[in-house]
């Protein structure tokens, strides 16, 4: 068995890193997208309860806007969370995988597992969150929440003039695709090493995984993890959110 798939310790201490430093540029003008309020309450807070949520995450690094991180602290301090987690915040950088690694760089020492959950994603049940968990306990480098399409997706050719159709040259066998989720957890020393040695630029953490040839498994996902990204998901987010308190009886 080689070191990136031996099973992590029992004992082992998981922590999560969100990223949080992103614009929101698809979402429209306003605030940066984390900061933004479902039903009155940040994103990220949503993001980070819903990490924090899991008795397994000890510690939550939050990684804000690079000109924000005083700001964030001081919303978590606003907010109630749970006594038994460490919360910190960093600044980000300017694409998603930089602030990934910052928020890596500010792990202390004894944490052996890490997630890497969107801000952007602020409903993920917990149950979602601690499969991924059990699946980097038991053994895999890397672990990455997925949904079966429920779309037919072409491939077509990169787009000519703008306004030009794209001609379609393939329809890929949808039972093969799932759309990829976060939190994707991670044995810390793969994920580490991957940040360090990956250089393209890549839309997800385990993709990094992936080229340095280690194997990566897909859990369930859930519909209600989805990423907040155009205006209509606003709708949808607090619409979930209302019906979990109507659900919850308060
Ligand atoms: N420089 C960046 C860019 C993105 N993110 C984070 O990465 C997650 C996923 O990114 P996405 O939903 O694409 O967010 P944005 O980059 O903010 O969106 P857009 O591309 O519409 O600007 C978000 O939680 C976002 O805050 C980040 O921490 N640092
Ligand atoms: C990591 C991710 O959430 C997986 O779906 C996603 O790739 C990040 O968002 P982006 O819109 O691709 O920046």
């Amino acid at each position: 068995m080689s070191d990136d798939s031996r099973p992590t310790p029992p004992g082992a201490r998981t922590a999560a890193v969100i990223p949080a430093a992103g614009r929101g540029v698809r979402l429209g003008p306003g605030a940066p997208k984390a900061l933004r309020t479902l039903n009155g309450t940040p994103m990220l807070i949503h993001a980070v309860r819903a990490m924090a949520a899991s008795r397994a995450v000890s510690l939550v690094v939050v990684v804000a806007p690079p000109d924000g991180a005083a700001e964030v602290k001081t919303l978590l301090d606003s907010h109630a969370l749970p006594e038994r987690t460490e919360f910190h915040v960093v600044p980000g950088g300017d694409s998603r995988q930089d602030s990934v690694r910052l928020g890596l760089e500010a792990l202390p020492s004894g944490i052996d597992i890490v997630l890497v959950h969107d801000a952007a994603r602020p409903l993920v049940p917990v149950d979602t969150v601690d499969g991924v968990i059990e699946a980097v306990r038991d053994g895999a480098p890397a672990v990455v929440p997925a949904l079966p399409l429920t779309d037919t997706v072409k491939q077509v050719e990169p787009a000519g003039a703008a306004g030009e159709p794209e001609p379609v040259v393939a329809t890929p066998d949808r039972a093969r695709l799932r759309a990829v989720q976060t939190p994707q957890g991670f044995d810390r020393a793969t994920l580490v090493r991957a940040h360090e040695t990956v250089t393209d630029n890549v839309t997800d953490d385990a993709s990094m995984v992936e080229q340095l040839g280690l194997r990566v498994v897909v859990v369930p996902g859930h519909e209600e993890a989805f990423k907040v990204t155009r205006p209509l998901d606003l709708v949808l987010a607090e619409a979930v959110l209302t019906r979990r308190r109507l659900n919850d009886g308060f």
